[in-house]
Parts: C-alpha cells; sequence; structure tokens
C-alpha cells in the first residue's frame, strides 16, 4: 500500500522468472506423487487463541506452489511491508489516503485488547450495548408498535455495505435465529421489492431499519420514504415513527431531519468502510435475527482472526498465504477470477457478500501515488453453493480454456442431520470429489481404458480431463457464530494483504461515483424528448424509447 508499482518488487521478478521457466513442469499429480507430506506440510489448522473455540483447516496444497515459490511470494510480502501496513491498519493511521481516513473494522469487534487511539473507537462498546438493550427488547416483546402489539417483522432498508452482510450472515446463521421474528432485506430501488415485502408486512409489527452510512442513498433514502408513507397510512400520527422506524448510520444530522429521534439511532463513524460494516451498528438486524449473545459471538470469531493476522508470522499466516496464492495465479497465470464455492446451503450468499467485499475494495487501477498499473489487480469474484453450481458451470471450471482458482468451504457437520446426515455425507462426497477432480483429473489413457479398444476417438479427447487446476479447500466443525466470524474476517485481511502488495488503496469506491451522477442528470431528463440532451446517440435512443412507452 505504498503506492510502489508491485512489479518494481525484486521478488515480483524473481517470481516472473520461476513462472516462465517452470510452469508447465508444474503438476499437482506430481507434486503429490513427489511428496507423501505434501499435504502436512501445506495444510494449515488454525486456532482461535482468543474467545469462543474456533478451528479452521486450511488446505492450501492442492495449489500450482513449490517450496521456492511460497518463499519467494512470502518474500514478496515483506518487500511490499505487509507487516507494516497491518499494523499501521491495525494502530489507527489513515490507511485510506485518498479519503484520509482510519480504516478500523478491527476496532469494531476489538473487546478491549487491542490498543487503538481514532476517536470513536472508545465509543464501540457503547454502541453495543445500546444494540443489545434494544435487540433484546423487541425479542422479548417488551418493545411494543404504536398499537401495543409486539414486533413479528423487520425490514432492513440498506444497500450494498448495508444490507449484504446482513443478509449474508442471517441466511448463514439461521439455525440460530428467533423464527417466529420475520426479517426483510430490502435494498433495489426498483419499486417491486418494497413493494413485494411491503404485501407480508403489518404495519402495527413491523420494525424498519433504515442502514445507511452516508444516509444521502438514493435507493435507501427513497425506499425509506417509500415504507414511511405506507406506515402512516395505517398510523396516521408522526410520532408513531419513533416505535416503528429506526436508523443506523454516521449522519445524525441526516437521521433526524429524516423524522427519526436521535434516541433511535445506532451510531457508527467514518473509519468504518461500508463492506466492512456487518459488524457495527449495520449488524442490527443480525443481533435481531439470531439475538445479541450470537452477534457477540460472531464479532468475537472475528477479532481471533484478527490477532491470528496481527500476530502470526507470515509463513503461517493464513490471510497472508492465501492472499498471496490469488495473486499467483491473478498475475502470474493470468487468472482473472476467484470462485467461492460454499458447500453449506446456509452460505448461499457468501459469494455475493464478497463480491462487493473484494471487488469493490480491490478493482482498482491506479496505485496509491496515483501511477496506472501495468500489472492486474482484484479478481473477479464469483460462485454459487454446492451442489447447484456442479450442475451448471462446472463444466467450464473442469474442461473450459480457463483457470479458475476456487475456494471450497464446508462445515463437517451438520444443523439439519436428516435421514442421520444421509444428506451431508452425500454432500461432502461432492466437496471432497469435486477438487480432487479439478486437481487430478483423468487421462485419455484411463478414458481409452474405461471405453474400450474400438472407442470413437472424438469421445475420447472430450472425456479427457486436463485436471491441474487449484484449489483451496476449507474446513470447519459446524458453522457457528464463531466460526462465521473468523471466515470472513480471513477473506477480508486477505483481501487487505493483496491490496497492500498491489499497492492500491483498497479502502475507497471512487469506482462507483460516475454512474451515479450520470443517473441524477439523466432523471431529470426523462420527463420530455427535448430534455434529453448531452448523451451520445445509444444512451439517447434508448431514453427516448423509453419515453415512447411510459404510461405514467
Ligand atoms: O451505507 P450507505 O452510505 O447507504 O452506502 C451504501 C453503499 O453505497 C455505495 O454503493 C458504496 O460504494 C458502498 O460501499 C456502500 O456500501
Amino acid at each position: 500500500m505504498s503506492g510502489k508499482p508491485a512489479t518494481d518488487y525484486a521478488s515480483w521478478k524473481k517470481l516472473q522468472e520461476i513462472y516462465d521457466a517452470e510452469h508447465t513442469k508444474i503438476v499437482l499429480k506430481d507434486l503429490f506423487a513427489q511428496d507423501p507430506k505434501r499435504f502436512e506440510k501445506l495444510s494449515k489448522n488454525y486456532n482461535s487463541t482468543s474467545g469462543p473455540d474456533v478451528t479452521l483447516l486450511v488446505d492450501l496444497s492442492k495449489h500450482l506452489i513449490t517450496e521456492p515459490i511460497l518463499q519467494t511470494l512470502i518474500s514478496l510480502a515483506r518487500e511490499a511491508k505487509v507487516e507494516e501496513y497491518r499494523d499501521k491498519m491495525f494502530a489507527g493511521e489513515h490507511i485510506n489516503t485518498s479519503e484520509d481516513r482510519a480504516v478500523l473494522h478491527v476496532a469494531l469487534r476489538n473487546f478491549n485488547d487491542f490498543q487503538i487511539a481514532e476517536s470513536g473507537a472508545d465509543e464501540v462498546g457503547g454502541v453495543l450495548k445500546h444494540m443489545k438493550e434494544f435487540s433484546e427488547a423487541v425479542r422479548s416483546g417488551e418493545w411494543k408498535g404504536y398499537t401495543g402489539k409486539t414486533i413479528n417483522t423487520i425490514v432492513n432498508i440498506g444497500i450494498g455495505g448495508s444490507d449484504l452482510g446482513p443478509v449474508m450472515v442471517t441466511e448463514a446463521l439461521k439455525p440460530y435465529a428467533k423464527r417466529d421474528l420475520k426479517a426483510h432485506f430490502v435494498s433495489n430501488i426498483d419499486g417491486t421489492h418494497i413493494a413485494e415485502t411491503l404485501r407480508e408486512c403489518d404495519p402495527e409489527r413491523t420494525l424498519f431499519i433504515i442502514a445507511s452510512k452516508t444516509f444521502t442513498t438514493q435507493e435507501t433514502i427513497t425506499n425509506a420514504e417509500t415504507a414511511r408513507g405506507w406506515f402512516l397510512q395505517t398510523a396516521k400520527d408522526k410520532a408513531h415513527v419513533a416505535k416503528h422506524f429506526v436508523a443506523l448510520s454516521t449522519n445524525t444530522k441526516a437521521v433526524t431531519a429524516f423524522g427519526i429521534d436521535e434516541s433511535n439511532m445506532f451510531q457508527f463513524w467514518d473509519w468504518v468502510g461500508g463492506r466492512y460494516s456487518l459488524w457495527s451498528a449495520i449488524g442490527l438486524s443480525i443481533a435481531l435475527v439470531i439475538g445479541y449473545d450470537n452477534f457477540e459471538a460472531l464479532l468475537k470469531g472475528a477479532h481471533g482472526m484478527d490477532k491470528h493476522f496481527k500476530e502470526t508470522p507470515l509463513e503461517e499466516n493464513l490471510p497472508v498465504l492465501m492472499g498471496l496464492i490469488g495473486l499467483w495465479y491473478n498475475d502470474f497465470y493470468s487468472a482473472q477470477t476467484l470462485a467461492l464455492l460454499p458447500y453449506d446451503q446456509y452460505l448461499h450468499k457468501f459469494a455475493d457478500y464478497f463480491q462487493q467485499g473484494d471487488m469493490e475494495s480491490n478493482g482498482k487501477s491506479v496505485t496509491k501515488n496515483g501511477q496506472r498499473v501495468n500489472y492486474q489487480t482484484g479478481p473477479i469474484i464469483w460462485g454459487a453453493s454446492g451442489t447447484n453450481g456442479q450442475h451448471s458451470f462446472y463444466q467450464l471450471v473442469h474442461q473450459g480454456t480457463k483457470l479458475i482458482p476456487a475456494d471450497f468451504i464446508a462445515p463437517a457437520t451438520t444443523h439439519n442431520p436428516i435421514e442421520n446426515s444421509k444428506h451431508h455425507r452425500i454432500l461432502l462426497s461432492n466437496f471432497f470429489a469435486q477438487p480432487e477432480a479439478l486437481a487430478f483429473g483423468k487421462t485419455e489413457a484411463e478414458v481409452r481404458e474405461e471405453l474400450g479398444a474400438n472407442a470413437n476417438e472424438v469421445l475420447v479427447k472430450s472425456k479427457v480431463f486436463e485436471g491441474n487446476r487449484p484449489s483451496t479447500s476449507i474446513m470447519f466443525p459446524l458453522l457457528t457464530p464463531a466460526t462465521l466470524g473468523a471466515l470472513i474476517a480471513l477473506y477480508e485481511h486477505k483481501i487487505f494483504v493483496q491490496g497492500v502488495i498491489w499497492g492500491i488503496n483498497s479502502f475507497d469506491q471512487m469506482g462507483v461515483e460516475l454512474g451515479k451522477v450520470l443517473a441524477k442528470k439523466i432523471l431529470a431528463q426523462l420527463e420530455k424528448p427535448e430534455d434529453v440532451k448531452g448523451h451520445d446517440s445509444s444512451t439517447t435512443g434508448l431514453i427516448h424509447y423509453y419515453q415512447k412507452w411510459r404510461k405514467e
């Protein structure tokens, strides 16, 4: 994150040399045959040293790496001063240089462990207490709606980081949910989203949580106004808003202007990035759904991973190793993407969540010094939960022309051991089989033997699996709140490590601005064809088409 181009590092050059000279000879089948201890050496066990027990097994052995490659990657991390920048982050230095902000999501889950001087860091405990009291009051029924009825539905209105984290985590931790409290998440400006949600709500029993760091986001404010209008159609009196609307924001002025009482506002600070905010007041919907104690366990699980990241030598440091291996494919093998493939239905939003987490953080093309990079930065993140993906896109992953590194993630045991865990055994057999098939493939000789002497030649070729396709496998005993916290923090820090080496600012998001500005300009021109000015012929033509069909 020094802003130095990554290609200037001696270790980068060395990696390029190794790649050029050896990459055709790096074959997983051979590497495993040569070293019976490969799994032992390259699979890492994480055990939390503070907070709730969390254990993770991270198997890095099915990667196209050798000892010299790994050592050179680690030298690269040293040269890029990953440790120094990590320590700056934890110390609250303003490493988000373009916005002159600290980056302190780690302070949200710190529980007075690390010393963090930034202003606001000492207020975290107070906000957590507020979240605890409020969530317990709603869950117990002590908090009543304006007609004296208890709350049975919450609607979180937010987008981006004010939506994806709460959605992903409440889905992931459903086994811990209060089942008689329905939770909805409205993000899209498309009126369909709020309209369909409101159809399922009773104004007397619904709590709206307006989640927006800035409280200026067009989608969120528009949806919140619609929700308030809908509520007042029944409740009539604006005084009732206080019982049904709370805000999660850093912008007190805008929250009170909207009509939400300051006492119903849950604060956070500018040093919490939107995509790193589920740990802050933005997590209120999580605390409401799974209970405050489980929310705290999530935070403590993440804190355990923070400690690991902060205190473990680079050679054994999981976010560092995952970041480096990802970079190896991204920058030397020209891999464009990383697939996140959780074999756990509860994690079905994991890839969606890290699309923002990773792509908004590292989707940058200038260094912190303003230089255009001449290498690849953040990968495209995508994925789906297993085994669904196997029946759609895995064909390309196995036999397509692209190299697609993938992270396979699975719990050893399930929250739903139905049929004596039959489903889970089948699920896991697939979780074990896919990385094996990707890595080792199937040779032409094996296909011939299978098909017999007179086999059709085309068929033989089409049934060959080249193999040598890399993956990480991550396992843990059960998807608990603390385990999920650790898992999310692991990926957050992986993203950090890569950003430091690429010399980019992982903590701003200037790239989302241009579209927003243009949309505002266009919104003001939608009325009449003669108002449509200043666009290319394609954009103008599309707007004119809309104007021909609009009904209102
Ligand atoms: O929480 P808000 O201020 O409403 O922001 C919501 C989202 O807005 C933008 O799209 C940013 O790029 C995201 O990082 C952010 O999470």
